[in-house]
Protein backbone atom coordinates (compact mmCIF):
# COMPACT_ATOMS: atom_id res chain seq x y z
CA UNK A 1 0.00 0.00 0.00
CA UNK A 2 1.05 3.62 -0.77
CA UNK A 3 3.01 5.01 2.41
CA UNK A 4 2.48 8.97 3.12
CA UNK A 5 5.03 10.27 5.46
CA UNK A 6 3.05 13.58 5.55
CA UNK A 7 3.81 17.31 6.91
CA UNK A 8 7.72 18.21 7.21
CA UNK A 9 8.65 18.81 10.74
CA UNK A 10 9.41 22.41 11.04
CA UNK A 11 12.98 22.31 11.40
CA UNK A 12 14.00 20.53 7.73
CA UNK A 13 14.76 23.27 5.59
CA UNK A 14 13.46 21.79 2.17
CA UNK A 15 9.66 22.17 1.05
CA UNK A 16 9.74 18.89 -0.60
CA UNK A 17 11.58 15.67 0.13
CA UNK A 18 11.12 12.71 -1.70
CA UNK A 19 12.89 9.70 -1.28
CA UNK A 20 12.97 6.26 -2.83
CA UNK A 21 9.60 6.70 -4.03
CA UNK A 22 7.84 3.75 -5.73
CA UNK A 23 4.38 3.79 -7.14
CA UNK A 24 2.81 1.11 -9.60
CA UNK A 25 -0.80 1.03 -10.82
CA UNK A 26 -1.05 -2.87 -11.93
CA UNK A 27 2.04 -5.85 -11.79
CA UNK A 28 3.20 -5.28 -15.63
CA UNK A 29 5.75 -2.51 -14.12
CA UNK A 30 6.07 0.41 -12.01
CA UNK A 31 5.48 4.16 -12.81
CA UNK A 32 7.74 6.16 -10.22
CA UNK A 33 10.87 3.59 -9.43
CA UNK A 34 12.71 4.72 -6.59
CA UNK A 35 12.34 8.46 -7.09
CA UNK A 36 14.59 11.05 -5.02
CA UNK A 37 13.61 14.54 -5.02
CA UNK A 38 13.71 17.15 -2.89
CA UNK A 39 12.80 21.36 -3.08
CA UNK A 40 13.90 24.08 -1.41
CA UNK A 41 11.69 26.99 0.27
CA UNK A 42 10.20 29.25 -3.14
CA UNK A 43 12.22 27.25 -5.78
CA UNK A 44 10.15 27.08 -8.56
CA UNK A 45 10.95 23.43 -9.82
CA UNK A 46 9.38 22.97 -13.59
CA UNK A 47 8.62 18.73 -14.34
CA UNK A 48 9.01 17.33 -17.89
CA UNK A 49 8.67 14.20 -19.29
CA UNK A 50 7.00 12.08 -21.96
CA UNK A 51 3.39 11.45 -21.68
CA UNK A 52 2.84 8.74 -19.22
CA UNK A 53 6.08 9.29 -17.58
CA UNK A 54 5.04 9.72 -14.25
CA UNK A 55 4.71 13.67 -13.21
CA UNK A 56 0.79 13.75 -12.73
CA UNK A 57 1.55 10.27 -9.88
CA UNK A 58 4.11 12.29 -9.03
CA UNK A 59 2.35 15.10 -8.12
CA UNK A 60 -0.29 13.15 -7.12
CA UNK A 61 1.38 11.61 -4.54
CA UNK A 62 2.94 15.08 -3.49
CA UNK A 63 -0.46 16.02 -3.30
CA UNK A 64 -1.47 12.94 -1.18
CA UNK A 65 -3.92 12.22 -3.71
CA UNK A 66 -2.80 8.75 -4.23
CA UNK A 67 -3.79 6.85 -1.16
CA UNK A 68 -4.91 3.18 -2.31
CA UNK A 69 -2.17 3.02 -5.14
CA UNK A 70 0.32 1.12 -5.03
CA UNK A 71 4.07 1.95 -3.55
CA UNK A 72 6.49 2.31 -1.13
CA UNK A 73 8.65 5.27 -0.47
CA UNK A 74 9.39 8.96 1.83
CA UNK A 75 7.11 11.75 0.70
CA UNK A 76 7.48 14.97 3.24
CA UNK A 77 5.43 18.43 2.02
CA UNK A 78 5.03 21.70 4.06
CA UNK A 79 1.70 21.64 5.96
CA UNK A 80 0.34 23.96 3.46
CA UNK A 81 -0.06 22.61 0.48
CA UNK A 82 -2.22 23.82 -2.92
CA UNK A 83 -3.34 22.54 -6.23
CA UNK A 84 -3.88 24.02 -9.58
CA UNK A 85 -5.30 21.63 -12.40
CA UNK A 86 -5.37 21.92 -16.12
CA UNK A 87 -9.32 22.48 -15.59
CA UNK A 88 -9.97 25.27 -12.74
CA UNK A 89 -12.40 22.71 -10.93
CA UNK A 90 -14.83 25.94 -9.79
CA UNK A 91 -18.00 24.77 -8.35
CA UNK A 92 -20.39 25.67 -10.85
CA UNK A 93 -22.79 26.64 -8.46
CA UNK A 94 -20.85 28.47 -6.37
CA UNK A 95 -20.07 32.36 -7.02
CA UNK A 96 -16.64 33.16 -7.81
CA UNK A 97 -15.65 34.73 -4.17
CA UNK A 98 -17.61 31.32 -2.78
CA UNK A 99 -15.16 28.92 -5.22
CA UNK A 100 -11.70 31.30 -3.49
CA UNK A 101 -12.74 30.64 0.26
CA UNK A 102 -14.64 27.64 0.20
CA UNK A 103 -13.37 25.94 3.52
CA UNK A 104 -11.86 28.36 4.73
CA UNK A 105 -12.76 29.34 8.24
CA UNK A 106 -10.89 32.95 9.41
CA UNK A 107 -13.31 35.25 10.04
CA UNK A 108 -11.28 37.39 7.70
CA UNK A 109 -11.70 34.62 4.50
CA UNK A 110 -13.97 37.36 2.43
CA UNK A 111 -11.61 39.99 2.76
CA UNK A 112 -8.45 37.83 1.70
CA UNK A 113 -10.78 36.10 -0.87
CA UNK A 114 -11.19 39.61 -2.30
CA UNK A 115 -8.01 40.96 -1.99
CA UNK A 116 -6.63 37.53 -4.00
CA UNK A 117 -9.42 38.28 -6.42
CA UNK A 118 -7.59 42.15 -7.22
CA UNK A 119 -4.07 39.83 -7.29
CA UNK A 120 -5.03 38.04 -10.21
CA UNK A 121 -6.96 40.74 -11.76
CA UNK A 122 -10.28 39.42 -11.01
CA UNK A 123 -11.83 43.00 -9.45
CA UNK A 124 -15.18 42.95 -9.51
CA UNK A 125 -15.84 39.78 -10.73
CA UNK A 126 -16.48 38.02 -6.89
CA UNK A 127 -20.28 38.04 -7.46
CA UNK A 128 -20.12 35.98 -10.75
CA UNK A 129 -20.63 32.56 -11.80
CA UNK A 130 -17.85 30.09 -12.84
CA UNK A 131 -19.78 29.77 -16.69
CA UNK A 132 -19.48 33.16 -16.77
CA UNK A 133 -15.63 33.64 -16.89
CA UNK A 134 -13.40 32.93 -19.71
CA UNK A 135 -11.09 29.78 -19.53
CA UNK A 136 -7.79 32.00 -18.39
CA UNK A 137 -10.19 33.73 -15.84
CA UNK A 138 -11.17 30.60 -14.61
CA UNK A 139 -7.56 29.77 -13.95
CA UNK A 140 -7.09 32.97 -12.43
CA UNK A 141 -9.86 32.41 -10.11
CA UNK A 142 -8.18 29.02 -9.23
CA UNK A 143 -4.80 30.64 -8.81
CA UNK A 144 -6.89 33.29 -6.37
CA UNK A 145 -8.14 30.06 -4.41
CA UNK A 146 -4.93 28.16 -4.41
CA UNK A 147 -2.75 31.75 -3.17
CA UNK A 148 -5.24 32.56 -0.27
CA UNK A 149 -4.46 29.50 1.31
CA UNK A 150 -0.82 31.01 1.42
CA UNK A 151 0.67 28.16 0.40
CA UNK A 152 4.08 27.01 0.99
CA UNK A 153 4.34 24.13 -1.59
CA UNK A 154 2.02 25.08 -5.05
CA UNK A 155 2.10 22.20 -7.56
CA UNK A 156 0.48 23.31 -10.76
CA UNK A 157 -0.68 20.05 -12.81
CA UNK A 158 -0.53 21.80 -17.08
CA UNK A 159 -2.58 25.03 -14.92
CA UNK A 160 -2.41 26.67 -18.57
CA UNK A 161 -2.22 23.31 -21.18
CA UNK A 162 -6.14 24.51 -21.98
CA UNK A 163 -4.93 28.26 -22.99
CA UNK A 164 -4.53 29.85 -25.92
CA UNK A 165 -1.09 30.95 -26.61
CA UNK A 166 -1.75 34.88 -25.11
CA UNK A 167 -4.00 33.94 -22.55
CA UNK A 168 -1.00 31.80 -21.53
CA UNK A 169 2.19 35.03 -21.71
CA UNK A 170 -0.38 36.47 -19.97
CA UNK A 171 -0.67 33.64 -16.84
CA UNK A 172 3.03 33.56 -17.02
CA UNK A 173 3.84 36.68 -15.98
CA UNK A 174 0.84 36.51 -13.60
CA UNK A 175 2.23 33.21 -11.86
CA UNK A 176 5.71 35.08 -11.85
CA UNK A 177 4.40 37.90 -9.97
CA UNK A 178 2.50 35.93 -7.71
CA UNK A 179 5.60 33.29 -6.70
CA UNK A 180 7.35 36.73 -6.49
CA UNK A 181 5.46 37.79 -3.46
CA UNK A 182 4.13 34.89 -1.73
CA UNK A 183 6.91 32.84 -2.22
CA UNK A 184 6.16 29.46 -2.58
CA UNK A 185 8.05 26.38 -3.87
CA UNK A 186 6.47 25.64 -6.73
CA UNK A 187 6.20 22.18 -8.92
CA UNK A 188 4.71 22.90 -12.12
CA UNK A 189 4.28 19.82 -14.72
CA UNK A 190 4.32 21.10 -18.40
CA UNK A 191 4.91 19.70 -21.89
CA UNK A 192 6.58 23.34 -22.87
CA UNK A 193 10.07 23.25 -22.04
CA UNK A 194 9.88 27.25 -23.05
CA UNK A 195 7.40 27.57 -20.45
CA UNK A 196 9.71 25.51 -18.16
CA UNK A 197 12.43 27.63 -19.19
CA UNK A 198 10.87 30.75 -19.17
CA UNK A 199 9.09 30.47 -15.16
CA UNK A 200 11.65 28.20 -13.44
CA UNK A 201 14.64 28.25 -11.62
CA UNK A 202 15.46 24.96 -12.16
CA UNK A 203 14.01 22.19 -14.69
CA UNK A 204 13.95 18.19 -13.99
CA UNK A 205 13.29 15.83 -16.57
CA UNK A 206 11.35 12.52 -15.41
CA UNK A 207 12.21 9.06 -17.31
CA UNK A 208 11.70 5.43 -16.80
CA UNK A 209 10.60 6.69 -12.85
CA UNK A 210 13.38 8.65 -11.93
CA UNK A 211 14.74 12.04 -12.29
CA UNK A 212 16.78 11.84 -15.32
CA UNK A 213 17.68 15.19 -15.63
CA UNK A 214 18.10 18.07 -12.92
CA UNK A 215 19.01 21.34 -13.92
CA UNK A 216 19.23 24.95 -12.66
CA UNK A 217 18.36 27.66 -14.65
CA UNK A 218 21.01 30.14 -15.00
CA UNK A 219 19.38 32.44 -17.54
CA UNK A 220 18.85 35.51 -14.87
CA UNK A 221 15.26 36.40 -14.90
CA UNK A 222 15.57 38.71 -18.38
CA UNK A 223 15.04 35.47 -20.38
CA UNK A 224 14.36 36.13 -23.93
CA UNK A 225 14.38 33.08 -26.78
CA UNK A 226 17.31 35.39 -28.68
CA UNK A 227 19.81 34.58 -25.82
CA UNK A 228 21.58 31.59 -27.45
CA UNK A 229 22.08 29.93 -23.77
CA UNK A 230 18.33 29.82 -24.27
CA UNK A 231 18.34 27.62 -27.42
CA UNK A 232 21.20 25.39 -26.07
CA UNK A 233 19.11 25.07 -22.85
CA UNK A 234 15.87 24.49 -24.97
CA UNK A 235 18.03 21.95 -27.29
CA UNK A 236 19.63 19.96 -24.43
CA UNK A 237 15.83 19.51 -22.97
CA UNK A 238 14.42 18.79 -25.91
CA UNK A 239 17.28 16.18 -26.65
CA UNK A 240 16.79 14.38 -23.02
CA UNK A 241 13.07 14.22 -24.23
CA UNK A 242 14.46 12.66 -27.04
CA UNK A 243 12.75 15.31 -29.25
CA UNK A 244 14.74 17.23 -31.87
CA UNK A 245 15.04 20.89 -31.99
CA UNK A 246 13.54 22.61 -35.13
CA UNK A 247 15.00 25.65 -34.91
CA UNK A 248 12.76 26.77 -38.27
CA UNK A 249 9.51 25.24 -36.56
CA UNK A 250 6.86 28.22 -36.18
CA UNK A 251 6.82 27.99 -32.00
CA UNK A 252 3.02 28.48 -31.00
CA UNK A 253 4.47 29.39 -27.50
CA UNK A 254 6.93 32.30 -29.49
CA UNK A 255 6.38 35.91 -27.84
CA UNK A 256 5.96 35.07 -24.49
CA UNK A 257 9.25 35.45 -23.85
CA UNK A 258 9.29 39.35 -24.84
CA UNK A 259 6.55 39.86 -22.42
CA UNK A 260 8.53 38.35 -19.63
CA UNK A 261 11.52 40.40 -20.77
CA UNK A 262 10.01 44.06 -20.82
CA UNK A 263 8.20 43.08 -17.35
N1 LIG B 1 -5.44 5.63 -12.06
C1 LIG B 1 -4.65 4.93 -12.88
N2 LIG B 1 -4.86 3.63 -13.12
C2 LIG B 1 -4.06 2.91 -13.93
N3 LIG B 1 -2.99 3.42 -14.56
C3 LIG B 1 -2.73 4.71 -14.35
C4 LIG B 1 -3.54 5.53 -13.52
N4 LIG B 1 -3.01 6.80 -13.52
C5 LIG B 1 -1.93 6.75 -14.33
N5 LIG B 1 -1.76 5.52 -14.82
C6 LIG B 1 -0.67 5.10 -15.73
O1 LIG B 1 0.55 5.52 -15.16
C7 LIG B 1 1.43 6.01 -16.17
C8 LIG B 1 1.87 7.42 -15.82
O2 LIG B 1 0.75 8.28 -15.86
P1 LIG B 1 0.87 9.82 -15.52
O3 LIG B 1 -0.50 10.41 -15.71
O4 LIG B 1 1.54 10.01 -14.23
O5 LIG B 1 1.85 10.31 -16.68
P2 LIG B 1 2.19 11.77 -17.19
O6 LIG B 1 3.67 11.86 -17.32
O7 LIG B 1 1.54 12.79 -16.31
O8 LIG B 1 1.51 11.74 -18.62
P3 LIG B 1 0.93 12.93 -19.54
O9 LIG B 1 2.09 13.81 -19.86
O10 LIG B 1 0.41 12.20 -20.75
O11 LIG B 1 -0.15 13.62 -18.74
C9 LIG B 1 0.68 5.90 -17.48
O12 LIG B 1 1.08 4.74 -18.13
C10 LIG B 1 -0.77 5.79 -17.06
O13 LIG B 1 -1.51 5.02 -17.97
Amino acid sequence: MASYAGELSPHQDAAVQVTDLHRSFNKAGGVLNGLDLEIAPGEFVALLGRSGSGKSTLLRALAGLDRGVAGTGRVEVPAKVSVVFQDSRLLPWKRVLDNVVLGLRAGDARERGLQALAEVGLDGRDKAWPHELSGGEQQRAALARSLVRDPELLLADEPFGALDALTRIRMHTLLRKLCEVHQPAVLLVTHDVDEAIVLADRVIVLDGGVVRHDARIELGTRRSQADPAFARLRAQLLSELGVEDDHDAPRPTAGRLSERAAS
